[in-house]
C-alpha cells in the first residue's frame, strides 16, 4: 500500500501498515498546517533563547520582568479545572511503550503522564508507535501479550496526560515545504487530531504537560497552538489543558506570566526539578559564583530548591491552579531488603516535604511507589487539592533566593559518578531506551544533561575538589577516561558523544540534539 501525503509534506522513514493508521493524510495535513502557521514563531523564540544566553554569559542574572509587573500584580485566575484534573495527588510517568502505558494506567495513580520527552528516546519507531499505543489506550482497546502474560486495562484507570517534545527538538523524518517539522507540533498534532473527540466523549479531554519552556512568550505560542487546534477540530475554547513544567531557571521568574498566557488552557504548573538544575547550570555557566556541588547534594531540601518549589505553590494557588511536585529518582530495589527500605524512606520524606509545603500532587517513577505517595498525600492533603489552603500565601521569594547555590563541595566521586551514569544513560538512549534504572535509581535524559553540564562547568572553572586538588583538564581527562574504560568497549560510542557534550565550547544547548543525529 502506498501512502498519500499532503502537498508539500515528505516523510523520510519507512512506514509500517500500523503506523499508516496514525500517519493519515488528514492528520498529516493538520501537522503541516501547524508547522506552516507556527514554525516561524518557534524559530524566533529559539533565537531569543540564544540572545538571552549571550546576556547571561556576559554576566547578567535572571530577574522578575519589569514589563510584566501588571500581570504579577493583577487579580485574575485561570479558568476552572475540569473535574478529572481537580485531584491529582499522585501522578505516574513513563515512556510511551505499550506495556508501560498499560501498567501506568492500571497503577492506581490518579494521573499518568505519557512521555515523548525526558523518558523517551525519540526514534521514529518510538514516536509513531507511541501514538498508536496512546490511540489504543484512549479507546481502551490497548492490549499486549508477552512472556506468557496478557496486559489490558483495569476498569478504573489513571487520567491520561501527554508530554510532547520540547520546542527545541526536531522530528527529522518529516519535512514541510522543505523545512524540518519540530517534535512539539508533531507529537501534539497527531495526539490531539486522533484523540480529542474520543477523550471528550469518554468524559476526559486532551490534556498535556508542556516541557522546558524558558519564557512566557513560549507559553503564548502554545496557547495560540491550542486555540488554533480547537478551532480546527471544532472544540470549545479552553477544552485543551496544559500543565507547564517549571524546569528552567528563567521560567521560575515568569510563573505568573506563564499561567496568565495559558489562563484559558492552564491546568497549573509542575516543578520539573531535574531539568531545573540542568538549566541553572547551563544558563549561568560562565559565572564562577554559581557553581553547583556534586549532583547528589543538590536535593529538594537545599534553600534554592525550596524557594523554587514554594514560589510555584504560592503563584499557582493565587491563580486557582494546582502546583504539582516533582520526581524522586528512587525506585524499588530488587533483592536487597535494606536498600529497598531506604529507597522507600527517601520517597516518603520527599513526598512529605512536598505535601507539607502545599503541593497539590506529586510524581512517581514506578508503580511500586504509588501506594506510598498516595498514603502520604491522603494523610497530609485531606481535600482534593491544597489550592485554597493558604500555604505559602505570605511567602516572599527574592531573585537571590532562587539563584544562590547551595553549600557543598565537588568530589572525585561526584565527577566519576557523573561520567559513569552519563555514559550508561546515553548508551541506553542511543539503543532506543529513554528511561533506565542505573545504580537502583531511575535515570532519564535530564540526568545525563545535569551530569554533562556539571562536568563542563567544573572543568571550565577548574574547581577545587574537596580534597584540595584543582580539577585541571588533565585530571578531568584522567577521571573521564578511567570511568569510560571501566564501562568497557561496548560503551565507546556513548562515551565519545558524552565527552563531546561535556567539553565543547560553548556548552551545547541539549545533548539530545547531537544524540538525535545518531538515532534511527
Ligand atoms: C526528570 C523526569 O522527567 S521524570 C519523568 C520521566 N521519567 C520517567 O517517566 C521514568 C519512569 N520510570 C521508568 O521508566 C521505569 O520505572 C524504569 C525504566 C526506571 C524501570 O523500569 P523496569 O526496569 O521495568 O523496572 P521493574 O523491573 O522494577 O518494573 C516492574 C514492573 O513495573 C513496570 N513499570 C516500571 N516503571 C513503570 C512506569 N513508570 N510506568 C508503568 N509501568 C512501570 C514495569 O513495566 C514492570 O512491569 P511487569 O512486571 O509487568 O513486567
Ligand atoms: O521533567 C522533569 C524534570 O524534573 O526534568
Ligand atoms: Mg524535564
Amino acid at each position: 500500500m502506498t501512502q498519500t501525503l499532503p502537498a508539500g509534506l515528505t516523510i523520510t522513514a519507512p512506514i509500517t501498515d500500523a503506523q499508516r493508521e496514525i500517519l493519515t493524510p488528514e492528520a498529516l495535513a493538520f501537522v503541516a498546517d501547524l508547522h506552516r502557521r507556527f514554525e516561524g514563531r518557534r524559530r524566533d523564540l529559539m533565537a531569543a533563547r540564544e540572545a538571552r544566553q549571550a546576556a547571561l554569559d556576559a554576566g547578567a542574572l535572571p530577574d522578575f520582568l519589569p514589563e510584566t509587573q501588571n500581570v504579577r500584580d493583577g487579580d485574575w485566575r485561570i479558568s476552572p479545572l475540569p473535574d478529572d484534573l481537580k485531584d491529582r495527588r499522585v501522578e505516574i510517568t513513563g515512556p510511551v511503550d505499550r506495556k508501560m502505558i498499560i501498567n501506568a494506567l492500571n497503577s492506581g495513580a490518579r494521573v499518568f503522564m505519557a512521555d515523548f520527552e525526558d523518558a523517551s528516546s525519540p526514534t521514529w519507531a518510538n514516536c509513531v508507535d507511541g501514538q498508536i499505543n496512546l490511540r489504543d489506550a484512549v479507546r481502551r482497546t490497548i492490549r499486549l501479550d508477552t512472556n506468557g502474560k496478557t496486559y489490558q486495562l483495569n476498569q478504573k484507570t489513571a487520567v491520561l496526560l501527554v508530554r510532547p517534545r520540547g520546542w527545541h527538538l526536531p522530528e527529522k523524518h518529516v519535512q514541510v515545504d522543505g523545512e524540518t517539522v519540530y517534535g512539539a507540533l508533531f507529537d501534539f498534532g497527531l495526539y490531539v487530531w486522533h484523540n480529542a473527540q474520543e477523550l471528550l466523549a469518554r468524559g476526559s479531554g486532551p490534556y498535556f504537560y508542556l516541557p522546558k519552556m524558558e519564557s512566557h512568550l513560549e507559553a503564548r505560542l502554545w496557547n495560540d497552538v491550542f486555540n488554533h487546534a480547537e478551532e480546527t477540530l471544532g472544540l470549545t475554547r479552553g477544552t485543551i489543558k496544559g500543565t507547564v513544567l517549571i524546569e528552567t531557571i528563567l521560567a521560575a521568574f515568569e510563573m505568573d506570566e506563564i499561567l496568565f498566557e495559558l489562563r484559558e488552557h492552564s491546568a497549573g504548573l509542575n516543578c520539573g526539578r531535574w531539568d531545573y538544575i540542568f538549566s541553572y547550570i547551563k544558563k549561568l555557566r560562565t559565572q564562577p559564583d554559581r557553581i553547583l556541588p556534586d549532583r547528589a547534594k543538590v536535593s529538594m531540601a537545599v534553600p534554592m530548591m525550596q524557594a523554587y518549589s514554594k514560589l510555584a505553590i504560592q503563584t499557582c494557588h493565587r491563580r486557582g491552579a494546582p502546583a504539582i511536585g516533582g520526581m524522586s529518582a528512587f525506585i524499588p530495589v530488587k533483592g536487597d531488603e535494606a536498600k529497598n527500605a531506604a529507597a522507600f524512606e527517601q520517597v516518603r520524606l520527599d513526598k512529605e516535604r512536598e505535601a507539607t509545603n502545599g503541593h497539590d500532587g506529586t510524581w512517581v517513577a514506578h508503580p511500586g511507589m504509588v501506594e506510598l505517595a498516595t498514603e502520604v498525600f491522603d494523610r497530609l492533603m485531606p481535600e482534593p487539592n491544597q489550592i485554597g489552603s493558604g500555604k505559602q500565601a505570605d511567602l516572599t521569594v527574592t531573585a537571590a533566593d532562587l539563584l544562590t547555590p547551595p553549600d557543598g563541595s565537588v568530589t572525585e566521586a561526584g565527577v566519576r559518578m557523573n561520567v559513569n551514569v552519563g555514559i550508561q544513560y546515553l548508551a541506553a538512549w542511543l539503543r532506543g531506551s529513554g528511561a533506565v534504572p542505573i545504580h537502583n535509581l531511575m535515570e532519564d535524559a535530564a540526568t545525563a544533561e545535569i551530569s554533562r553540564a556539571q562536568l563542563w562547568q567544573w572543568r571550565h572553572h577548574g574547581v577545587t575538589l574537596e580534597d584540595g586538588r584543582p580539577l585541571t583538564p588533565e585530571l578531568w581527562d584522567e577521571l573521564f577516561d578511567d570511568e569510560a574504560a571501566r564501562l568497557g568497549e561496548g560503551y565507546a560510542d556513548a562515551a565519545r558523544l558524552f565527552r563531546t557534550t561535556a567539553t565543547g565550547t560553548p556548552l551545547m544547548d541539549f545533548l539530545t540534539l547531537p544524540g538525535y543525529e545518531a538515532l534511527a
